[in-house]
C-alpha cells in the first residue's frame, strides 16, 4: 500500500499496485477515510461497498485540488492524523469569513433564512469592495453556503483577486455530475480554485418568519420577542432554527472539513451568511452564548483569522489591497 501510486483525475482516482492487504481492508472496514497527502487531506469514500480490497479499487475524491497526491502513512486514523497535523506548530494560514452582501430581501428588510435570494447591486458592489480588501491574501479553498446569495458574494470578491485564479465550483450531486465537470488539464487546474458548496453554511431556518416584514414582526409580536428571536443563542423562532441549532451543522462542517484544510496550510475563504458565520465565530473566538447574542455582521465586509499553533488569532477587516492594508483592521 505505501507504494502505491494515486493515479487522479479531479474526482476520481484510481489507486494502483496495492497489494490485497486483507488487514488493510479489515482495518478500514468504513465507507470511507483519509489519505494524507503533501499539503493536504483527501477525504475519499468507496465507491461501492463491493470494491473495498484495495486491489484497484475506484475511489471519490473530496477536496483534493493537486497532482501530486501520495500515500504517506496508510495506518494512520484519521484522529491520528488531526493530532499530528495539530502539533505541526510552523503551519500558518488564513481564513477569510464573509457574511454575503446586501441581497434583496435584506433590502426589503425581509426575514429570508433559507429562501434563496440574489444580491441587489449594491450587495454585489459589496462583493466586489471585499474582493478588493482580500486581493493580496492567498486563497487556496472557498467554502460557500448552497445559497445564491453567498456564492454570487465569493464569486463578485474573486473578480478582484491578485492571484488571478478561476474560482470553479465542484459538484459532488451525483457520480455523473463530478464525471461531467471532470478538467483534463493539470495546467488549468493549477489555475482554478475548487470552491465547495455546503448547505450545512446555510443561513439559519428562520421557519414561519421567512417573507414577514422584521418591522411589522416587531409591531406584531413585540421587540423583545423579536430581539430574542433573532439574537439569542436557543431560542429559535416558529418552526426555525435558533442559533444553537445552527451551530450543530455550521460548526460541525467547519471542524470537520475546513479546520482540516487550514492545518494543512490551505488559505480559506468562507462566503456565507449572518447566523452561520456567528455560530462559526462564537467557535473561534470561544465566545460564550451571552456574548454571542451581541455579535452582528455587517454585509460585506471580509473578516481576517490567522491560523496558527492550533488556534485562531482575530486580525479584523482587512481595509485594503496594499500589505499594509491587509493586515491593518477596522472595528467591525
Ligand atoms: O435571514 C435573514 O433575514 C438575515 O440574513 C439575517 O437576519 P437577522 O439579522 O435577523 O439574523
Amino acid at each position: 500500500m505505501a507504494a502505491g501510486a494515486l493515479h487522479r483525475s479531479i474526482r476520481t482516482i484510481q489507486l494502483h499496485g496495492c497489494s490485497n492487504d486483507s488487514a488493510y481492508t479489515m482495518e478500514y472496514g468504513s465507507s470511507s477515510l483519509k489519505l494524507i497527502s503533501k499539503g493536504f487531506t483527501v477525504d475519499v469514500k468507496f465507491l461501492s461497498n463491493r470494491s473495498r480490497s484495495f486491489n484497484h479499487c475506484k475511489m471519490h475524491v473530496f477536496h483534493a485540488f493537486s497532482s501530486h497526491a501520495s500515500v504517506i502513512d496508510p495506518t494512520l486514523s484519521t484522529s491520528h492524523v488531526t493530532t499530528n497535523f495539530n502539533q505541526n506548530t510552523s503551519i500558518e494560514s488564513s481564513l477569510i469569513l464573509i457574511r454575503h452582501g446586501e441581497s434583496m430581501w435584506n433590502e426589503r428588510n425581509l426575514f429570508t433564512g433559507s429562501v434563496d435570494v440574489p444580491l441587489t447591486k449594491r450587495g454585489i458592489e459589496e462583493a466586489i469592495e471585499a474582493g478588493k480588501r482580500i486581493s493580496s491574501i492567498p486563497v487556496n479553498m472557498i467554502y460557500t453556503s448552497a445559497l445564491i446569495r453567498a456564492q454570487m458574494t465569493a464569486m463578485l470578491a474573486m473578480t478582484q483577486h491578485r492571484q488571478k485564479k478561476i474560482p470553479i465550483i465542484m459538484h459532488d450531486e451525483s457520480l455523473q455530475a463530478k464525471e461531467w465537470t471532470q478538467i483534463f488539464s493539470e495546467e488549468t487546474i493549477q489555475q482554478s480554485i475548487p470552491v465547495i458548496t455546503a448547505w450545512q453554511l446555510n443561513e439559519r431556518i428562520y421557519g414561519k418568519l421567512q417573507g414577514l416584514n422584521k418591522e411589522e414582526t416587531v409591531v406584531r409580536y413585540g421587540k423583545e420577542k423579536v430581539h430574542e428571536w433573532r439574537r439569542s443563542f436557543d431560542s429559535p423562532p416558529p418552526n426555525g432554527e435558533s442559533l444553537e441549532m445552527c451551530s450543530q451543522r455550521a460548526v460541525a462542517f467547519f471542524k470537520e472539513n475546513i479546520e482540516p484544510q487550514l492545518q494543512n496550510g490551505r488559505n480559506i475563504v468562507v462566503a456565507a451568511h449572518g447566523n452561520s458565520l456567528r455560530s462559526i465565530i462564537m467557535y473561534l473566538e470561544k465566545l460564550t452564548s451571552q456574548e454571542v447574542t451581541n455579535l452582528e455582521l455587517s454585509t460585506g465586509v471580509p473578516l481576517l483569522y490567522i491560523y496558527k499553533h492550533g488556534g485562531f488569532l482575530k486580525r479584523g477587516s482587512p481595509v485594503g489591497p496594499t500589505e499594509y492594508g491587509v493586515y491593518a483592521y477596522t472595528r467591525v
